[in-house]
């Protein structure tokens, strides 16, 4: 009798922009994997604390809200939603004020805990697997994940690829690269330096700098890594 493969972990971790969330998706519908954004999991409690009127730059009102709303993320890659108290929040998460607030959000301690538990939870229900994508779940939140990806590209292409994104988005004049980039830096440079679980390579991660490559590239790659991490038992 056949006994079916165990689950396998994968974690892929990069600064904005460098195709994680693509990437991710694709892997896991490529595999049969669940997915989870925890990305999206820091947004949609950013968006609600600014839909209920906590002072995002008030590490103790934040932390005071932190464990309130609800947050259910979907797993499916093909359709990812997630709601904040029933709300859904998928949308919503996207605008400027959620990104522009979100990397203090996600600095206080309280925040990263309830999350972490959380994702580690989605993780180990997984049934097949999951792809679960961030900044820190190589070094925190999945330390013996059985694959780590650290994606990188240069700040150019980062912003080029952003900038099309925005364009594509409400059809409006293509935005300024250099202020993309600017923003793009800012966020990377508060996440890497917070205090609590900042985003960093995990020592055992495989770094792919995706700046010379296709998105298709970039998932044959990480597939080809998955398989070769399956084969050796
Ligand atoms: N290798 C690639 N080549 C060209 N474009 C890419 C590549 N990878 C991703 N993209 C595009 O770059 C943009 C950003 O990708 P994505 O949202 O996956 O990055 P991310 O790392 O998850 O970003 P963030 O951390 O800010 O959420 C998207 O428009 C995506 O289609
Ligand atoms: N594991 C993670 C994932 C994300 N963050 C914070 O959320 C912000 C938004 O992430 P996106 O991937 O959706 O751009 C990010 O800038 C971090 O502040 C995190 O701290 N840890």
């Amino acid at each position: 009798m056949q006994t079916a493969p165990a689950p396998v972990i994968v974690a892929i971790d990069g600064p904005s922009g460098t195709g994680k969330s693509s990437t991710s998706r694709a892997v896991a519908t490529a595999l049969g994997l669940s997915y989870l954004d925890t990305g999206a999991q820091y947004r949609a409690i950013t968006w609600w604390m600014l839909t209920n009127d906590v002072d995002v730059n008030d590490p103790a009102a934040v932390a005071a809200a932190a464990h309130k709303p609800a947050i259910v993320s979907g797993t499916n890659p093909a359709a990812p939603g997630i709601t904040a108290d029933g709300v859904d929040a998928t949308g919503p998460i996207r605008t400027q004020e959620v990104t522009a607030a979100v990397s203090a959000v996600s600095a206080v301690p309280e925040i990263r805990a309830q999350l972490t538990e959380l994702q580690r939870r989605i993780a180990v229900e997984a049934e097949t697997g999951i792809v679960v994508e961030g900044r820190d779940i190589g070094t925190t939140v999945l330390p013996d994940a059985d694959l780590k990806v650290f994606l990188t590209a240069s700040p150019e292409a980062r912003a080029a690829r952003r900038s099309g994104e925005l364009r594509g988005a409400d059809g409006a004049a293509k935005p300024d690269l250099a202020g993309t980039q600017a923003a793009l830096l800012q966020r990377d440079s508060a996440d890497s330096s917070r205090t609590t679980s900042p985003l960093r390579q995990a020592g055992d991660a495989l770094e792919v700098d995706t700046t010379e490559l296709t998105l298709e590239q970039v998932v044959e790659c990480v597939v080809t890594l998955i398989r070769e991490k399956q084969q050796a038992g």
